[in-house]
C-alpha cells in the first residue's frame, strides 16, 4: 500500500503521524511511504531521516493526498486539507466529529473511509489510541492550570501546593478516566488539595486504590459537582462519552459564581467541552476570561510537547497502521471489531452511532456499510 504522511497544519501542532522508525517497519512489510517535506521537523526529524529508512519526500500536501491510498495524520483534517481527501482513500487520524458539523459534512462528501483514533476500542475496555494523548493532556492540565492561577494570567495568584503555614489550592477534577487520573497524579505531586468526581463508582474505587487519602473521591451528582466547582481554585474537565459531544456539566451560572481568578482547564474541549462557557483556543492564545474565571481550552494540548506525544501516539497506532496496510481496510476492519469501532464515516455514511446521534444524522451499522 502507498501510505502518505502530511505535515500537520493546526496552530502550533508539531506532532507527526509517523516517526522514521515506524516508516521503517512499514517498508519492511513491503509498503511504500511518502512524507511531506519537513513533516517531522518540529521534533527534529529531517527529510533525510525519513529517506534513510526508505520513504520518499513530497514537497506539498496536494501531492501526498493525491497519491496516497492511506493518509496517516494526528489531528482532524482542517478545511484546506479536507479539499484534497479522495473517494475511497483511507483517513486514519483523530477526528472528534460529534461537535464538528462542517468536518462531518466534508468527510461524508469526500467518499473516504475515515477511521478515528479516539473511538478505536480494546478488549480491555479502554480507548487505546486516545489513552496515550489523554495521559499527556491529563498531566499537562495541572501544569497549564497552575500557570492560569498566576496573577499575570489574571488568576487568583495562588501556588497549587501553598507553602508551610499557607493552604494549598483546591483542585476539582471532573472525570476519573485517563485524563482525570493523570491530572490527579500531578496535582497530588504538586501538593494541591484534590477532589475527583465521576459518575462511575468503579472509577472512583480505582482512584481510591491508586491515591488513597491523597484524593477525595466524590460521586458526581449535580449537587456535589456544583459545591466542589464553586469551592475550587482550579477545575479540570476530563469527561468523555466515547464518540459523543461532551455533556455540559458546568453551567454559565456556576462559572459566574466561581471565585474571581479561579481557573478552568477544559481538556474535553476536543469533544465540544464540558463547561458551558468553553470555546476552543490554540497554543498561540490559550486562555480567555469569562466572569473573572480564566479558561484554558486548547483542543490539541499534547501538541505542546510533540516529542513525548508523537512517540506515545505512534507506539499505539503502529500495529493498526500495519494491519490496515497489510490487509486492506475491508479485511482489517472485518478481522478486528475494535478497529471497526473506529470507523466513523464510510463512503458517505455515518458509521458511529454517537456521532450520528450528536448531529441528527442517519446511522448505518459499519458491518452493513462494509457488507460484512
Ligand atoms: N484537549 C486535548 O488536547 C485532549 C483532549 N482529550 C479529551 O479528554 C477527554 C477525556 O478523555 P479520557 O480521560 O481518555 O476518557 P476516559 O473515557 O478515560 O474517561 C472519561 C471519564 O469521564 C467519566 N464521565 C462521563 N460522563 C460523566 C459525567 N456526566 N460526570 C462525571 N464523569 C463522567 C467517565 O465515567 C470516565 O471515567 C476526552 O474528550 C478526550 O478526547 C484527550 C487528549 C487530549
Ligand atoms: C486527543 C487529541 O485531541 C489530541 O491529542 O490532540
Ligand atoms: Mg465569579
Amino acid at each position: 500500500m502507498l501510505i502518505g504522511v502530511p505535515k500537520e497544519i493546526k496552530n502550533h501542532e508539531y506532532r507527526v503521524g509517523m516517526v522514521p522508525a515506524s516508516v521503517r517497519e512499514l517498508i519492511a512489510h513491503g509498503h511504500q511511504v511518502i512524507v511531506e517535506h519537513n513533516a517531522g521537523i518540529g521534533i527534529g526529524f529531517t527529510d533525510d531521516d525519513y529517506t534513510s529508512v526508505g520513504a520518499s519526500i513530497r514537497q506539498t500536501p496536494e501531492e501526498i493526498f493525491a497519491e496516497a491510498e492511506m493518509i496517516v495524520k494526528v489531528k482532524e483534517p482542517l478545511a484546506e486539507e479536507r479539499k484534497h481527501i479522495r473517494d475511497g482513500q483511507i483517513l486514519f487520524t483523530y477526528l472528534h466529529l460529534a461537535p464538528d458539523v462542517p468536518q462531518t459534512q466534508d468527510l461524508l462528501n469526500s467518499g473516504a473511509v475515515c477511521i478515528a483514533y479516539e473511538t478505536v476500542t480494546s478488549a480491555a475496555g479502554g480507548l487505546p489510541l486516545l489513552a496515550p494523548m489523554s495521559e499527556v493532556a491529563g498531566r499537562m492540565s495541572i501544569q497549564a492550570g497552575a500557570q492560569c492561577l498566576e496573577k499575570s494570567r489574571a488568576g487568583r495568584g495562588m501556588l497549587l501546593g501553598g507553602v508551610p503555614g499557607v493552604s494549598p489550592a483546591k483542585v476539582a477534577i471532573i472525570g476519573g478516566g485517563v485524563v482525570g487520573s493523570n491530572a490527579a497524579q500531578i496535582a497530588v505531586g504538586m501538593g494541591a488539595q484534590v477532589v475527583l468526581l465521576d459518575r462511575n463508582i468503579d472509577v472512583l474505587r480505582r482512584i481510591n486504590v491508586q491515591f488513597g487519602a491523597a484524593v477525595e473521591t466524590v460521586f458526581s451528582s449535580k449537587d456535589a459537582l456544583e459545591r466542589h466547582v464553586l469551592e475550587s481554585d482550579l477545575v479540570i474537565g476530563g469527561v468523555l462519552i466515547p464518540g459523543a459531544a461532551a455533556p455540559k456539566l458546568v453551567t454559565k451560572e456556576m462559572v459566574h459564581q466561581m471565585k474571581p481568578g479561579a481557573a478552568v482547564v477544559d481538556v474535553a474541549i476536543d469533544q465540544g467541552g464540558c463547561f458551558e462557557t468553553s470555546k476552543a483556543t490554540t497554543h498561540a492564545e490559550p486562555t480567555y476570561i469569562v466572569d473573572d474565571v480564566v479558561h484554558y481550552c486548547v483542543a490539541n494540548m499534547p501538541g505542546a510537547v510533540p516529542h513525548t506525544s508523537t512517540f506515545a501516539l505512534n507506539n499505539a497506532t503502529l500495529p493498526y497502521i500495519i494491519a490496515l496496510a497489510n490487509k486492506g481496510y475491508k479485511k482489517a476492519l472485518a478481522d478486528d471489531v475494535h478497529l471497526l469501532n473506529g470507523l466513523n464515516v464510510y463512503r458517505g455514511q455515518v458509521t458511529h452511532r454517537s456521532v450520528a446521534e450528536s448531529q441528527n444524522l442517519t446511522y448505518v451499522d459499519p458491518k452493513v456499510a462494509l457488507g460484512l
